[in-house]
């Protein structure tokens, strides 16, 4: 199926973009809801095998991680906090959307547990909601952050038989809006003053961002092919950017100084050995961090939205473990969970793409935003799954 595009060019009915691609939607849109896109988290014992095996189909994740995994969730008992939060999220959404005048209702689907995004746009559809705008929870490009989400829309509609009847466009990646950057602000901010107050030297800090680590041979295809960011693609410059701007804002306020060093380092790692990830690993880099002279570490969840398992676990739990092993004083700084500046900006996203607002009045605080608002041909694709159809981009 088909449709006219504003460029007046044809494209497949799961595109808005012109043929050409162009990055940003330039006549309003209309939509009639909001579909919030998660990942999904078990919630019991009984659901964390399945669970992990719906996130890992064919991955060729060894056994072992998944069974050292298992046990990080069987220590919460099974639970993910995660749907909880994306619960809080869809009904703070609502009511940010509802104190602006719109009444858009807000579906929540996930990729990998209950509630699926195939009952979510079943659900949709029901109701006569055919026009979806989806937020999906990830800020950043790669395939786990971007594409599988469009992959997994795609396999949505097919899967539920609404292809060409329900259309899902996505709301671009959000690293550098103002209110996802604003909470990791105030929470470097709150560490650095009290590293202070206990009589730390700006030399003795390390301002660590940590993010979800991923293959290099996926952070090199983040987002679209033309851009040349550099070692480890836009995904790594986009976490670096973010970082830096975030240390230049807390430099200019004299929260940091110019001596206050920071660096971006990668967290809960899987896949075989053989197979080469973003480096360095957050623990490592704690491991070696008293012999540059550091006494005090803040480690900043920069890749992710809200406390849930890679946080718990693999922050709280190892990160702050080896710090301690290493006799660093340390603090894992929050998330944006549901922080009112971040609802916001959710929304003000919504807004601008409903009303096509043109790129350089939208909110982006570095210099590589406002990102796309429709993934280009070979954006954030994978090499090791190869082609699988995706929505709301371009068709290659
Ligand atoms: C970039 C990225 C984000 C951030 C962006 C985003 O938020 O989307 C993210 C988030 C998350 N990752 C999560 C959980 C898992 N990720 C796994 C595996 C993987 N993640 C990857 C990447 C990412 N993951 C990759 C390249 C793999 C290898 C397998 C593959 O190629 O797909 C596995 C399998 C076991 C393992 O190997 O660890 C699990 C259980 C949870 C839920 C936590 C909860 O339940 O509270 C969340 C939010
Ligand atoms: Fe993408």
């Amino acid at each position: 199926m088909t449709e006219k595009t504003h460029e007046g060019s044809t494209v497949p009915h799961a595109t808005e973009a012109s043929a050409d691609g162009a990055p940003h939607v330039s006549r309003p849109q209309e939509y009639d809801a909001i579909l919030l896109a998660g990942f999904g988290g078990p919630e019991g014992q009984e659901d964390v095998i399945p669970f992990l095996r719906n996130v890992t189909r064919g991955r060729g994740i060894p056994d072992e991680r998944l069974e050292e995994v298992a046990t990080h969730y069987r220590h919460f008992g099974g639970v993910s906090p995660i749907n909880e939060h994306n619960r809080q999220l869809r009904q703070a959404l609502v009511e940010e959307l509802r104190r602006r005048g719109m009444d858009h209702p807000v579906y929540w689907g996930n990729r990998n547990w209950d509630p699926y995004l195939e009952d979510a746009v079943k659900d949709a559809a029901a109701n006569g909601h055919t026009r979806l705008l989806a937020f999906a929870t990830s800020a950043y490009s790669s395939y786990s952050s971007c594409r599988q989400y469009r992959e997994d829309f795609a396999r949505a509609l097919k899967e539920t038989g609404l292809e060409g009847v329900v259309r899902i466009d996505k709301i671009r990646q959000f690293f550098d809006v103002p209110g996802f950057v604003q909470p990791f602000a105030e929470g470097v901010a709150t560490a650095l003053q009290d590293f202070a107050s206990d009589g730390y030297a700006p030399e003795q800090i390390r301002i660590l961002f940590a993010t979800h680590s991923i293959p290099t041979a996926d952070a090199e295809r983040s987002g679209p092919q033309e851009l040349e960011l550099g070692e480890g693609g836009a995904y790594a410059a986009q976490h670096k950017a973010v970082g830096a701007q975030i240390m230049d804002q807390l430099t200019e306020t004299g929260t940091a100084t110019p001596q206050t060093q920071w660096e971006l380092v990668y967290q809960s790692r899987s896949g075989p050995p053989s197979q080469p990830w973003l480096e360095p690993d957050v623990c490592d880099r704690i491991a070696e961090l008293p012999a540059e002279g550091v006494k005090a570490v803040a480690v900043v969840p920069l890749g992710f939205l809200s406390d849930h398992m890679e946080v718990l676990w693999d922050l709280d739990n190892e990160a702050l473990e080896a710090a301690a092993d290493a006799g660093l004083k340390a603090v894992r700084t929050p998330t944006p969970g549901v922080h009112q500046a971040f609802v916001s900006s959710v929304v003000d996203l919504v807004q601008e793409r409903m009303a096509a607002v043109p790129p350089q009045d939208r909110p982006h605080v570095t210099q590589l935003g406002p990102w796309f608002d429709v993934c280009r041909p070979g954006c954030c694709e994978n090499v090791r799954l190869g082609f699988r159809p995706a929505a709301a981009g371009v068709a290659p």
